[in-house]
C-alpha cells in the first residue's frame, strides 16, 4: 500500500500510517487504503487485537489532508468524502477485538478523531493533541466528537470541542483521553493473552456502548460538518494554511 503499512504479529494487526512527510495527514488514497484494511480485519476470525500507529517522530496524524479536503467541496461532496472516513472510524470503534492507538507524535483534528476511534490511547511525554476543528470554522467531520463522548466525561468532551485547543499529554492523561504516557509506547498490554480472553474483554467493553446511537450521532456530526465545509471561516483557515506553507517555500 502507498500510505498505510499493515503488519501482523501473532494475530495482532498493526496498522501504520505512512505519510510522515505530510505529518501523516489523511488524503483520499489513505482513506481508500484504510477502508480496505478494515474490511479485511473486520472478518478475520484469528484477529486478537488491533494497533494503530504512524511513521515518524513529529506526528501521529495531522488530520484530513487540507489539499484533498479543501473548502471548495460542495456540502454533498464534503458529506460523501467525510462519511467514508467516518465509517472507517465507526468500524474501528466496533471491532470485536481490543484496539489501541500508539501515538508516536501529536494528533490534530481528524488525527484526534482517528485516535479516539480506538478503545485505548498511549501517548508520548511532551506531545500534544487537539480537536482543533473549532478554530477552523468547522466541527469534527469524521464523527470524532460523538466518539469522544464515549471516551471521556461529557463535560470534558464539551469543553475540549469548544476550546478547540491542543492539550499536553499530561492534561490528556488527566481527562482520561490517554490511558498511559510513555517515552516509547508499545502494545505489551496484549502480551501473553489468548484470542478468547481478548475478544471476551472487548465484548464486555462494548456492552456499555449503544452502537446504533453512536452511529447516528457520528452521522449527524458529519452532516453538520458538511454544512460548515464551505463557510467563510473554514475557507479562510485552509487558505491561511496554504499561505503559511507557501511563504515557507
Ligand atoms: C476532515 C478532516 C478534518 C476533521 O474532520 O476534523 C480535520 O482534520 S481538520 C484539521 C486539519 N489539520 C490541520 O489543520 C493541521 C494542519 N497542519 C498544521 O497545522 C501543521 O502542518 C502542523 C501539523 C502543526 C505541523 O507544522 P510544522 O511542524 O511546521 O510542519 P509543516 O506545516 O511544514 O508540515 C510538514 C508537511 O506536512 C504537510 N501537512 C501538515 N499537515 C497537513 C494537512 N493537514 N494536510 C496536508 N498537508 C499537511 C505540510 O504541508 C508540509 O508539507 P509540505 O508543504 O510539502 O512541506
Amino acid at each position: 500500500m502507498e500510505t498505510v503499512e499493515v503488519t501482523n504479529e501473532k494475530d495482532i494487526v498493526i496498522v501504520t500510517l505512512d505519510r510522515p512527510y505530510k505529518r501523516n495527514a489523511v488524503n483520499r488514497i489513505m482513506i481508500e487504503e484504510l477502508k480496505q484494511v478494515i474490511e479485511q480485519v473486520k472478518y478475520d476470525e484469528n484477529l486478537k487485537a488491533f494497533v494503530l500507529t504512524a511513521k515518524g517522530e513529529d506526528a501521529f496524524c495531522a488530520g484530513g489532508d487540507l489539499r484533498d479536503l479543501h473548502g471548495e467541496l460542495s456540502k454533498e461532496e464534503a458529506f460523501a468524502l467525510l462519511s467514508q472516513m467516518r465509517l472507517v472510524l465507526y468500524d474501528i470503534a466496533t471491532l470485536p477485538v481490543p484496539t489501541l492507538a500508539l501515538l508516536n507524535g501529536e494528533a490534530r483534528g481528524g488525527g484526534c478523531e482517528l485516535a479516539t476511534a480506538c478503545d485505548l490511547r498511549i501517548g508520548k511525554n511532551g506531545d500534544s493533541y487537539g480537536f482543533v476543528q473549532g478554530k477552523l470554522g468547522i466541527i469534527p467531520g469524521w464523527g470524532g466528537g460523538a466518539l469522544l463522548y464515549e471516551r471521556i466525561s461529557s463535560e470534558e468532551t464539551f469543553r475540549w470541542l469548544m476550546r478547540s485547543e491542543m492539550l499536553k499529554s499530561s492534561e490528556a492523561l488527566r481527562i482520561g483521553w490517554l490511558q498511559e504516557v510513555s517515552d516509547s509506547p508499545d502494545f505489551t498490554l496484549f502480551s501473553g493473552k489468548s484470542k478468547e480472553q481478548l475478544r471476551f474483554w472487548k465484548k464486555q467493553f462494548l456492552k456499555r456502548l449503544n452502537e446504533q446511537r453512536l452511529y447516528e450521532m457520528m452521522e449527524e456530526e458529519t452532516r453538520q460538518a458538511s454544512e460548515l465545509w464551505g463557510s467563510k471561516a473554514h475557507k479562510e483557515a485552509i487558505q491561511a494554511f496554504y499561505d503559511r506553507n507557501q511563504k515557507r517555500g
